[in-house]
């Protein structure tokens, strides 16, 4: 069996001013990075400001094992699928980030004959936007202790510098530290710490971002810590949003790659939806829909991160709706939430699968209460039996969905044309009536407490109250109004990482909230999650090495 990047390697892509040229964009909209990447410059396409034309269909999924379970996969067979049966699909993904491709999960191109490429190019260093986005992060980090030791003017309380520096590596010995130690011409030596760049507000913000102007606009509210009178201090304050801007200039127009059968993909902002939003951008999802007659696009780990966040930050500070929405549901997965562990997962077990089901109806009952139309992708992995995928199918059903087998991984697009049949159906019948799942008015702690009641089903949140004297307080400053962005384990409903399946009678500790007053949301960090991984006891980086031909053997 080929690997991705076999498979990646074998397929031959089509130059990118082909898949432009088909996509409509004039010439002068495609700035190439090579011959199969290209930026495209939206006022230049005329596209800034469009209004979109086509229907949105979000690709989400049940909780998740470790490798994941395809919904980037799904994506792209879906929409290459969607093509196959005549309709003009534009593809809308995140960009990978280095953490997991030298951690463990890997690259976030898709696999099997459903990927995007060119998948090496993509997973490593693309066009730089992650890079881009580090230095904007950490030019304000430096701007800050800068001014600090030059006399602190704003009188900053150095004890309250929120602001952290931010590296697209997993690196544990950075979460705490620190800085400015060394003496006097090193400035004041404070307490401070790394995130990984995708848990970088300065992402979020050219994720949400609607243009340039816009970006910059959202850079300079950024809070990077507070006076000893407990006032906010921000990034234009220090004069530091141009400059970000400047950094950011490239990164903000959209990548344009393929799938490996030749159908567009914009690909544009970070994943990770258990520590950040975890969508594509706002910019090339509605580029991608004034092109389009359907946009595919995904948000990151299950529905109850990044579906929710999907609907709650990006649609509605967009002004998306949805028209449909996928489940990718596999058979290991709900097997793993029927108490299998890991190691046994490729072993017959029909009642597991049966009773980690609970998983992927909370899933279809938490998506619909958002009033989004439900589509259940059966991921067919080669070690799942017949039986097992009959009790995943009549789960499914008896929840009034449809389930398609899907094949994608193994056939490219012709696996999943009954799924795209349906998807095209549903979203074309107009049936979505798509709501947010609060109000802005809603208090920031109803806003939290509404999440882990409705869609985790927890009991109630417990808090701290120097938690819920910042929530107040930043009431009060006027960010109420904002939605929130919960960080929290992938792996559950609740936050602890072990509790699978459909948990309740949960409490969900909030440990510590975060205001993205440039992204627009507060982040409330919930149980032992970090917003800085670690790498595992043997890193994928171990077996990524170059062949003697120079080609990189052990890329995912
Ligand atoms: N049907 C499948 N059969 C075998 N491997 C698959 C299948 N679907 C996905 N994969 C593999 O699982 C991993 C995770 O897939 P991905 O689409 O990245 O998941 P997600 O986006 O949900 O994290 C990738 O290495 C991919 O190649
Ligand atoms: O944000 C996480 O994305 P994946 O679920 O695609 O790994
Ligand atoms: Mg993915």
């Amino acid at each position: 069996m080929l690997t991705d990047i076999q498979i990646s390697r074998a397929a031959s892509l089509q130059r990118i001013s082909v898949i432009a040229e088909r996509l409509g964009l004039e010439e002068a909209a495609v700035e190439p990075y090579g011959h199969y990447k290209a930026k495209i410059d939206l006022k230049a396409a005329g596209l800034d400001g469009a209004e979109p034309r086509g229907r949105l269909i979000l690709v989400t999924a049940i909780n998740p094992t470790p490798a994941g379970e395809g919904k980037t996969t799904t994506s792209v067979g879906l929409a290459d699928a969607l093509n196959r049966i005549g309709h003009k699909t534009v593809l809308a993904l995140r960009e990978p980030s280095l953490g997991p491709c030298f951690g463990t999960k890997g690259g976030a191109t898709g696999g099997g004959y459903a990927q995007v490429g060119p998948m090496e190019d993509i997973n490593l260093h693309f066009t730089g936007d992650f890079h881009a986005i580090t230095s904007a992060h950490n030019l304000l980090a430096a701007m800050i202790d800068n001014h600090i030791h030059w006399g602190n003017a704003l009188d900053i309380d150095v004890r309250r510098v929120v602001w952290r520096r931010v590296l697209d590596i997993n690196d544990r010995a950075l979460r705490q530290i620190v800085q400015s130690t060394g003496g006097v011409g090193n400035g004041f030596p404070r307490e401070s710490g790394f995130d990984i760049t995708v848990a970088s507000e300065v992402m979020a913000i050219l994720c949400l971002a609607r243009d340039l102007d816009d970006l910059e606009e959202r850079l300079g509210r950024i809070v990077i810590g507070y006076t000893r009178q407990r006032q906010p201090v921000t990034a234009s304050d220090l004069k530091a949003a141009g400059a970000m801007a400047v950094l950011l200039a490239q990164a903000i127009k959209p990548n344009l790659v393929q799938t490996l059968e030749g159908n567009p993909a914009l690909l544009h902002g970070g994943p990770f939806a258990n520590i950040a939003h975890g969508c594509n951008s706002v910019i090339a999802t509605r580029a991608a829909l004034a092109l389009g007659d359907f946009v595919v696009t995904e948000a990151g780990f299950g529905a109850d991160l990044g579906a929710e966040k999907f609907f709650d930050i990006k649609c509605r500070q967009a002004g998306l709706a949805p028209a449909a929405a996928v489940i990718v549901a596999t058979v290991r997965a709900l097997k793993m939430n029927g108490g299998i562990a890991k190691a046994e997962l490729g072993h017959e077990d029909v009642e597991a699968v049966r009773c980690g089901s609970v998983n992927l109806i909370r899933h279809i009952e938490n998506v619909r209460q958002f009033g989004v139309p439900v589509v259940v992708a059966i991921n067919h992995f080669h070690s799942d039996s017949e039986a097992e995928i009959a009790v995943l199918r009549e789960v499914a059903e008896a929840q009034g969905c449809e389930a398609h087998l899907c094949r994608h991984w193994a056939e490219g697009g012709a696996g999943a044309e009954s799924l795209a049949h349906a998807v095209a159906r549903i979203a074309a019948g107009g049936e979505a009536q798509f709501k947010p799942l609060y109000d802005d008015a809603l208090p920031l702690i109803d806003k939290i407490e509404t999440v882990a009641k409705r869609i985790y089903r927890a009991e109630g949140v417990s808090a701290t109250p120097a938690v819920l004297a910042q929530l107040q307080r930043w009431e009060e400053a006027g960010y109420g109004h904002l939605p929130v962005c919960m960080a929290k384990t992938q792996y559950s409903f609740s936050a602890d990482p072990t509790l699978l399946g459909a948990p309740t009678g949960h409490v969900l500790p909030v440990r510590e909230v975060r205001l993205s007053a440039g992204a627009g949301f507060v982040v409330a960090i919930c149980g032992e999650i970090m917003t800085m991984p670690g790498l595992p006891r043997i890193p994928a980086a171990e077996t990524i090495r170059l062949d003697a031909q120079g080609e990189i053997e052990g890329l995912f």
